[in-house]
């Protein structure tokens, strides 16, 4: 494939991001940060520094009121204006996805792009309490085409033991055509304006890159289950001294499922579910409280995105475990068009509930062997649905499997954010050489998009 060297650059980065790692840790680090006083916007905004001490967990500044914030957005260059995606309607939902589906990952035009589907959108944007002013969106004047967005949605967190109120934000996109002009600055005023309006201070993010300051950090991880697609497509090599048809074999999954009364969830599931689901969760230090009607909403309400399932045994439901897609379009691939990608979702368990500490040993034991059986059959699941490659964090117990299951450890790092909130570090599952931790694992138990 004949490329500029740019292009070339970004193709290279955007395997790296991707690829599969060969297991070589030791070169592997973060990028090197900027110091704080650098970045010119987050500098200015009610976020820690990487120096911070924090005794004191809680609001930065508490000393505004929406009455304070006002009315009106910043002021934009006059070829653009600032607007309000309207996601019901089915033309503005199209903006969003051609907008992000051609500029989310720099990379795009070389060999892969996220394939986001209406569905997706529906689902991740729309939930229980949703808000129409914070689809924010930047248009040109001219012609009216989509150039940015930023999103929020409500989301009520537990930062260890207190309930903040917040809101999640993400897909903060910006045309490649507009990059580097400090459009995000504005961008983030705007939706930050938005939601300061309706009383709320708080937010969480994650991004790729380090920017003052992570509450954690976790790592991606790939288990694949497609092999020699990956490999086809060019993501993944062929480590030396391995033939193909060994990294097949290695990657190969059981026929069937294994778990005795592993199905989907279900409506009549959904009180037990959600207090097994509640309960598991209390182990971590963020986390994202759901309603009942979130819960509804993110786990039962799109099939073809999301998938939930639980284990139920003589009438008990002992297990939840869900996974969401969001494949790649692969271009100029004669005999590919798309790679299915499951990412692994939320889950509980009830296998080391009779342990007060979660770190005892007997109880670990007990919630890596059935994590192991359920993971591994979920990955069955997500072959059935043709899904290539799936992929997990180190956040949750997910240290408990992730080697086991022969999950690669990824090039790409997630921080972690909380906007206006100090906060202690949270153990985002990884050791000091960026390994997966199984001894602390992760006290992260949010999973974002
Ligand atoms: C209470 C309510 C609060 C609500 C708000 C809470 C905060 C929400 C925060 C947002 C959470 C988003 C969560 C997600 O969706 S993370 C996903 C981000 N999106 C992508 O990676 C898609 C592809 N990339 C792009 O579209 C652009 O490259 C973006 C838009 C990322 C940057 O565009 P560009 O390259 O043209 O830059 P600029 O010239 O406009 O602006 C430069 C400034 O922007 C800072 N920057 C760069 N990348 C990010 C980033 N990912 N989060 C926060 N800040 C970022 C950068 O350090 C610099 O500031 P400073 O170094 O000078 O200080």
């Amino acid at each position: 494939m004949s490329q500029d060297p740019e292009q070339a650059k970004k193709l290279e980065a955007l395997l790296k991001m991707l690829s599969l790692s060969q297991g070589d840790t030791s070169k592997l680090t973060q990028p090197q940060r900027k110091q704080f006083e650098e970045y010119r916007f987050w500098k200015t905004q009610p976020v820690s520094r990487f120096d911070d001490k924090v005794d004191n967990e809680g609001p930065i500044n508490t000393s505004q009121t929406p009455e304070d914030i006002p009315d009106q957005p910043l002021p934009l260059l006059d070829e653009f204006e600032w607007c309000t995606v309207d996601l019901t309607d089915s033309g503005q939902l199209d903006d969003v996805f051609v907008l992000l589906n051609e500029n989310y990952v720099e990379d795009q035009d070389a060999t892969f792009r996220f394939n986001y589907s209406r569905e997706f959108f529906n689902w991740s944007l729309k939930g229980p309490g949703w808000r129409k002013d914070w689809h924010v969106g930047v248009r040109t004047r001219q012609s009216g085409r989509l150039v940015a967005f930023i999103s929020a949605v409500p989301a009520t967190l537990r930062v260890r033991n207190r309930i903040v109120k917040s809101v999640e934000i993400n897909f903060l996109c910006i045309h490649k055509k507009l990059r580097a002009k400090r459009l995000t600055p504005i961008l983030i005023k705007e939706v930050t304006r938005r939601v300061n309006k309706q009383n709320i201070w708080q937010a969480l993010y994650t991004a790729g890159v380090v920017l003052p300051s992570p509450t954690a950090t976790c790592r991606y991880a790939h288990r694949p289950l497609n092999w020699s697609k990956l490999y086809e497509v060019g993501f993944t090599g062929l480590p030396a001294n391995a033939s193909k048809t060994q990294m097949i074999a290695k990657y190969t999954l059981p026929k069937e499922t294994d778990t005795p009364g592993l199905r989907p969830l279900e409506e009549r599931d959904v009180d037990e579910v959600y207090d097994l689901l509640e309960k598991y969760q209390s182990r971590f230090d963020l986390v994202q409280v759901f309603t009942k009607e979130e819960f509804r909403h993110v786990f039962l309400s799109t099939a073809s995105v999301v998938y939930s399932y639980v284990v139920e045994n003589e009438g008990k439901i002992t297990d939840f475990v869900s996974f969401y897609s969001l494949p790649f379009t692969v271009l100029n691939n004669p005999h590919y068009k798309e790679l299915g990608i499951g990412y692994l979702f939320y889950y509980a368990s009830d296998a080391d509930f009779g342990y007060s500490d979660r770190f005892n040993p007997e109880g670990t034991l007990k919630l890596r062997k059935r994590l192991n059986r359920l993971i591994t059959d979920v990955s069955i699941k997500a072959r059935d649905l043709k899904m290539d490659v799936f992929n997990a964090m180190s956040c949750q117990d997910n240290s408990l499997f992730l080697d086991d299951l022969k999950f690669g450890p990824g090039d790409g790092f997630l921080n972690f954010y909380l906007f206006n909130y100090k906060v202690r570090p949270i153990a985002g599952g990884l050791k000091d050489d960026n390994t997966f931790d199984t001894e602390k694992r992760s006290n992260v138990g949010v999973v974002m998009l």
